[in-house]
């Protein structure tokens, strides 16, 4: 009867979870030469948490990581598995690891990601260490997620080109962005496009007062001969009603004509940006080192310029994004009467 041998070398695995996030390609790029050249055995699960489940894997060497670099999406695919909810779920997955004789995976998702990692460590006791691929940059404990500043960007083109035709037109636009619950996509965004207002739900407390202050704000501008084309970004789940119903709300009040756009999943494509190949070069290298070091459960994050490695099971703390985001809006707002 045929054994199973256990692979001589250290087997590493890599999954990618959650939204795709442009540089993710770069981030198992990194992961998989730092580890062929530690000596470790590579291998990379299909579609996030699924693929652990059902043992769909591929062997990662030097070609298969060769020009990707600059690739948006996941040569690993991603999912959102509702499998991992349940133990069943769970316990598969770590079946999986110990059947393949893995002693250290490295998941590449967000906060939802991390917390399926953990409710692996449960179960698995092999080294987890997280690495913060997601577009809305909302993970506690790191600055900069891998995939933030090309959805920027790519929110950034799209915006100056609504501003365009908004200025044809001296129309009034409501452009909704990504971001799930959290603002920093339309803060950035915002900024960077000169938008006349932006709109989070960090910076609501009473629904009602804020849009009636906005409409009041907004009626205002457009008496002045200044600004002529209006943009206002507007975080997706800011409010509780759609990003359409707001552009009417203006139109009805202000009697401008407002339209309204929702930039979707574009945001999420395209090649990654510098900024996002070195963070996420950067992170699968220390993500690499980390498990040198006997390290586990641990997310390796962006801190003030600095890598630094953080507790997995405090990045999904909601204690960030207000107090950044007010910080972030107070610094550029002008309040310009002309
Ligand atoms: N509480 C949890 N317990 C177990 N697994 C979870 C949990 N939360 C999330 N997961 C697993 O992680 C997957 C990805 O989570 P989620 O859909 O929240 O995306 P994410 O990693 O936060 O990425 P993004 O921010 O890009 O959406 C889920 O589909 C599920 O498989
Ligand atoms: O691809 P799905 O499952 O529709 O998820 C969309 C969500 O994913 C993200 O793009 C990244 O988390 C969010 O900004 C958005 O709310």
């Amino acid at each position: 009867m045929p054994q199973n041998k256990k692979p001589v070398k250290q087997r590493l695995a890599i999954i990618t979870s959650g939204g795709d996030a442009p540089g993710m390609n770069a981030s198992i790029r990194a992961i998989t030469l730092k580890a062929l050249q530690n000596g470790y055995d590579v291998i990379g699960f299909i579609a996030g948490f699924h693929g652990l489940i059902n043992a769909e894997f591929i062997q990662l060497d030097l070609k298969s990581v060769d020009n990707i670099i600059h690739k948006g999406g996941t040569i690993l695919k991603t999912a959102r598995c509702k499998d991992m909810f349940n133990e069943q779920g769970v316990k598969k997955a770590s079946c999986t690891l110990n059947n393949l004789d893995i002693e250290s995976l490295i998941v590449i998702g967000g906060d939802g990601s991390f917390k399926g990692a953990q409710a692996l460590s449960e179960y698995w006791h092999g080294q987890i260490i997280g690495i913060p691929g997601t577009i809305d940059n909302d993970i506690n404990g790191t600055d900069q997620t891998i995939g933030f500043w090309t959805a920027i960007d790519t929110a950034l083109d799209c915006i100056d080109k609504i501003r365009d035709t908004a200025d044809a037109f001296d129309r009034i636009f409501v452009i909704e962005v990504m971001g799930r619950d959290c603002g920093f996509i339309a803060m950035e965004s915002g900024i960077a496009s000169g938008a006349q207002q932006i709109i989070c739900h960090e910076l609501i407390s009473d629904e009602a007062d804020f849009i009636q202050q906005l409409l009041i704000s907004i009626k205002k501008a457009s008496k002045q001969s200044y600004p002529q084309s209006y943009v206002i970004v507007v975080a997706e789940n800011a409010l509780s009603f759609s990003t359409a119903e707001l552009a009417k709300k203006i139109s009805e009040y202000t009697q401008v004509d407002t339209r309204s756009a929702i930039l979707g999943y574009v945001q999420r494509g395209g090649a990654p940006v510098a900024m996002d190949r070195v963070l996420a070069t950067q992170l699968g290298i220390k993500a690499v080192e980390a498990i040198n070091k006997q390290k586990r459960n641990l997310m390796i994050g962006m801190s003030k310029g600095e890598i630094i490695t953080f507790p997995l099971s405090q990045t999904g703390l909601k204690n960030k994004t207000n107090k950044d985001l007010i910080k972030r809006l107070e610094q550029f707002s002008f309040n310009l009467t002309i």
